[in-house]
């Protein structure tokens, strides 16, 4: 068996090899995606790319490799598949012969986290140019007069164009993402979706943190004027993104944050939006942030004018732009703040039950933070083409290598001491289930986000919901009343009251997995009849 130090002398070998090309400019980078025809540049500045067949994650070609680093720490199962040692070196071979027989390469050092004191090291090594200026402008970028730290970095190396052998290679497909923490190396082979950059060293950091008591989150970040800090929990397609740019408020982040005894910082340099029928009037900050140095991804492009159409989701429903952070107006130069007083969870409910937001008691919080139900969204993940419910733990279960109450037990010690108070915001169904109902109107969402992060709620009057015990301002200035109560805005009262208790008997059924909560915390989901 080969030990860390020649895996390590073999990345470095690759970076001496002629045609690699290190820490590349916005513009050079541009004119190599250019020049090797990887992408074109659209009208707005910004370059766009096509991905291929993987135009989301593939879950099911994740793995973690067991070893004595990780066996006894690891949640394994579904999400965390397990790789023998051997398997990873023998695709790590692979991948860097692979590299290396490549007439170029492209080199990114940077950082995951903001705060100086729990910040990783990273280098990612790609076979595409797009893919470095993706790197470089989600990862946080070394400043200027800065050597970027890259001993011990946590390196990933991206090889789409090579396709694993699930026979001889032990994945299961020609896709696989994998990582070894004892080798600090993730392998991500077979897909060009972007995504899976970013993701693969969300979850390194997801088991890194918690060891350094820090609390790493799927939110996005924002805060006001008066350094008030919001956090926005919630799955994919939620609207973690879109409600974090608000123009009254310093976006932090949109996707990965940290939570520390001193805060909450982001883990990155950037953010990473869908684009389906984006547009100047709904997503005012999105929209402008694309621009030179974004990268748009599998978002269709007139040939002849260059002009996005975000309308058009012939490639996938998931459609994306990276951007840098300071592609925002009102971002937060840096990039962390104090302890968050308001969290909302974000579902996106596609059953149409569930009131459009709501206040929860701490043992609710917990009791939803564990839960984590929402939808898959068509688009993100292989496979997913209509809403599909599920429970994702954390609101993060793909990215989570430890088990659930490792997040959950910290989340709660934190919301008890800084007092926070938490909103449950349905950005799903309305008037009925998907299919009959109409996804919530953003516009309402944005206000009832506003008025919880204001604190207008703090005397309104409150309805509780008899199937979730979910507590329900009757008023909020903006929305139509008749919008708050879910139970109203379905024509069919009956049909309603079959879907709601339906989804209260998925919640009871999902939450027997977590026989270890607090009695208090396991009474604080539906009510049982
Ligand atoms: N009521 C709503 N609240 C939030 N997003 C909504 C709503 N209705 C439609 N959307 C759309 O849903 C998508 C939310 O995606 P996004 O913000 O990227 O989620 P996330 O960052 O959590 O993955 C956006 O395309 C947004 O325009
Ligand atoms: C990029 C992803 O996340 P999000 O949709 O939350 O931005 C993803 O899940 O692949
Ligand atoms: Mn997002």
């Amino acid at each position: 068996m080969i030990h860390a130090r020649s895996d390590r002398s073999s990345i470095e070998e690759l970076l001496e090899e002629e045609g690699t090309q290190v820490q590349l400019s916005v513009p050079d980078l541009t004119k190599n995606i250019l020049n090797r025809n990887e992408g074109t540049l659209t009208d707005t500045g910004a370059v766009k790319a096509e991905t291929g067949a993987y135009t989301g994650r593939s879950p099911n070609d994740k793995f973690i490799v067991k070893d004595d680093e990780t066996a006894e720490k690891v949640d394994w199962g579904k999400v965390n598949q397990p790789m023998q040692e051997e398997t990873f070196l023998h695709l790590y071979h692979k991948v860097i012969g692979y590299l290396k027989d490549l007439p170029e390469r492209f080199v990114f050092q940077g950082y995951a986290g903001a705060d100086e004191d729990y910040r990783l090291p990273i280098r990612v090594i790609t076979e595409y140019a797009w893919h470095n200026m993706f790197a470089r402008q989600m990862f946080i970028r070394p400043g200027s007069e800065e050597k970027p730290l890259h001993e011990n970095a946590f390196t990933v190396l991206s090889a789409p164009g090579l396709k694993a052998d699930p026979e001889t290679d032990g994945t299961n497909s020609e896709v696989f993402v994998t990582v070894s923490f004892k080798h600090r190396i993730v392998l991500i082979g077979g897909t060009q979706y972007a995504g899976e950059i970013k993701k693969s060293i969300f979850s390194v950091m997801n088991y890194l943190l918690p060891k350094q008591d820090v609390l790493p989150m799927h939110c996005s970040a924002n805060v006001n004027a008066e350094g008030e800090t919001a956090l926005f929990f919630g799955l994919s397609g939620t609207g973690k993104t879109t409600l974090s740019a608000d123009p009254s408020r310093y976006l932090i982040g949109d996707d990965e944050h940290g939570w520390s005894d001193r805060g909450v910082f982001n883990m990155e340099g950037g953010c990473y939006a869908k684009t389906k029928d984006l547009s100047i009037e709904t997503e005012p900050d999105i929209y402008r942030a694309i621009r030179f140095g974004a990268v748009l991804e599998n978002v269709a492009v007139n040939p002849g004018t260059g002009k996005p159409d975000f309308t058009d989701t012939s490639l996938t429903e998931n459609t994306r732009v990276a951007y840098p952070l300071d592609h925002i107006d009102n971002a937060l130069e840096e990039s962390k703040s104090g302890h968050p007083d308001k969290i909302i969870f974000l579902t996106a409910d596609a059953t149409g039950v569930l009131p459009p937001i709501s206040k929860l008691t701490k043992e609710q919080a917990m009791y939803h933070f564990l839960s984590g139900y929402t939808s898959k969204l068509a688009g993100t993940e292989r496979g997913v083409t209509t809403p599909e419910a599920t429970f994702s733990a954390c609101f993060g279960a793909p990215f989570l290598p430890l088990p659930p109450s490792v997040y959950a037990k910290m989340l709660g010690e934190k919301i008890d001491e800084f007092n926070t108070d938490v909103y449950l915001v349905n950005t799903g169904w309305t008037g009925g289930a998907y299919g009959t109902g109409k996804r919530m109107k953003l516009s309402y969402t944005r206000r009832m986000v506003d008025a919880a992060l204001n604190g207008e709620f703090k005397n309104t009057e409150m309805y509780q919901d008899p199937v979730f015990g979910l507590n329900i301002p009757l008023h909020c200035d903006g929305v139509p009343e008749e919008v708050m109560i879910p139970r109203n805005a379905w024509e069919d009262k009956s049909d309603y009251d079959t879907q709601a208790e339906s989804l209260a008997a998925k919640f009871h059924e999902n939450f027997k997995k977590f026989a270890y909560a607090d009695e208090t915390i396991a009474a604080a989901g539906p009510v049982k009849r």
